[in-house]
């Protein structure tokens, strides 16, 4: 295809996720399936412009003075991609698949393209209703933090240190631009792309078959590594999931000890039996999920439980940019309800005395984060907040945030998606 057609495409699948609601995903997967000629590289074209365009949907309709499907998809052609309004009119004049040509003022628009006298939530690309809490989490650096938010993310690798090192990884990988993650010490990355530029595809390399590495964001790796997990300690993972922080967990404790996963929702736990097959990752044991009387068994004797809360997400809007406005105040109250029932009713009962409750979400939200420690306090006077979480990665001092009962990772800071790690100790 050529790239005018790549726009009108693009307008096309953004359209779709407007009208329908539909996850991005979702839609450029339909739209993949029924225009079959086009390749993989027009599909990874057309997925990024409508990514980008997402990421940057206020800013651009701001710009542009519209947020129909097509202003925005010129709008990240010029704002975000960098393309001068003479190239992106070339485009539109040479490809007869191309959308119909620019009009007087969306010329002008892109040309001036100002964001002077935009409110924060349109300069931080942010839905407004969430200003106030996101304010007395940022405060001053509100914007510039929310931008980070909404740039494009890097592929970010966590070594398997039950089968490999960084050094074994990066040679295998050889043809890749891949660095060492500055803070993870078991993390790899390989910087974010630009344009239409696609992506590696690292799962195709036979290392990532032979298991000597999963994709997981940096965050996501220092949030395992702050639980502490040690050799030989029984863990409960109560929101596997995917296994992410379960295999990253089993890998910190050299595969000695036990890591027994469960999830509310038992379909969540698809994934990971194959991944902790490739992983060699003898030390998890996947109970199951749905049922929590599966969880009886480990009452009392948990030396570390893991609540990986289910949440808004904010903190990975840089992965899922359509998720920042398909959130609604309905279905944040459902996950604040979520965290507090999991901590309170799953993860409490099941830690020994003296053991610890390692709570993780992927928001930056404080009413999800120090919120939720805060009711779980209220109710359990036996336990207490951890203050040494930044001595188990004295890397971290300087780049996380801190918050009331633990810290903050965010991409402007930490270059990792967002993260928050609060650890408490049962007590009596
Ligand atoms: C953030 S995801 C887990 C990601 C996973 N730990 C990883 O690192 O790949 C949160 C998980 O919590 C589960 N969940 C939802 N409601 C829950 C509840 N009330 N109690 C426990 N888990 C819940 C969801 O099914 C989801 O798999």
């Amino acid at each position: 295809m050529r790239h005018g057609g790549i726009i009108a495409a693009a307008i096309e699948v953004l359209q779709d996720i407007e009208t329908r609601h539909r996850p991005a995903t979702l839609a450029l997967k339909d739209w993949g399936l029924s225009h079959r000629f086009a390749g993989s590289g027009d599909r990874t074209a057309i997925g990024n412009l409508v990514f980008d365009a997402l990421r940057h949907r206020s800013s651009i309709s701001w710009r542009m003075g519209s947020d129909q499907a097509r202003a925005l998809a010129i709008g990240a052609h010029r704002f975000v991609w960098g393309s001068e309004v003479d190239e992106i009119e070339r485009l539109f004049t040479s490809d007869p698949h191309a959308p119909a040509a620019l009009s007087e003022e969306e010329r002008a628009r892109l040309e001036i393209g100002d964001l002077a006298g935009a409110p924060p939530a349109v300069m931080g690309d942010y839905p407004a209703w969430l200003d106030r809490e996101l304010r007395d989490v940022f405060g001053d650096d509100l914007v510039p933090q929310m931008a980070a938010l909404a740039a494009r993310a890097p592929i970010d690798l966590r070594v398997n240190t039950l089968k490999a090192d960084r050094a074994k990884v990066i040679k295998a990988l050889g043809r890749l631009p891949v660095e060492e993650t500055p803070h993870s010490p078991v993390g790899l990355r390989i910087a974010a792309g630009e344009g239409a530029a696609r992506a590696p595809n690292v799962q195709a390399d036979m290392s990532f078959k032979k298991g000597w590495f999963e994709i997981q964001d940096e965050g996501s790796q220092l949030a395992a590594l702050l639980t502490g997990a040690t050799a030989g300690e029984q863990v409960a993972d109560i929101c596997a999931g995917g296994g992410g922080k379960t295999l990253a967990m089993a890998a910190a404790m050299q595969g000695k000890g036990q890591v027994h996963a469960w999830d509310a929702d038992r379909n969540r736990l698809g994934d990971i039996h194959e991944r902790v097959q490739r992983a060699a990752a003898r030390n998890v044991q996947i109970i199951g999920g749905g049922d929590a009387a599966l969880l009886a068994p480990l009452e009392g004797r948990m030396d570390l439980v893991l609540v990986d809360a289910p949440c808004s997400g904010t903190g990975t809007w840089r992965r899922r940019p359509d998720a920042k406005w398909r959130l609604t105040e309905k279905s944040l109250d459902d996950r604040r309800r979520d965290q507090r029932e999991a901590l309170a009713a799953l993860a409490a009962p099941l830690v020994r005395p003296g053991g610890r409750i390692a709570y993780v979400t992927c928001s930056v939200l404080p009413s999800e984060n120090d919120g939720a420690i805060e009711a779980f306090l209220e109710g359990h006077p036996g336990f207490g907040v951890r203050a040494d979480l930044l001595e188990r990665l004295p890397a971290l001092n300087g780049v996380a945030l801190p918050a009331r009962h633990g810290l903050l990772l965010t991409p402007l800071v930490a270059g990792t998606d967002g993260f928050y790690v609060s650890v408490l100790e049962r007590r009596a």
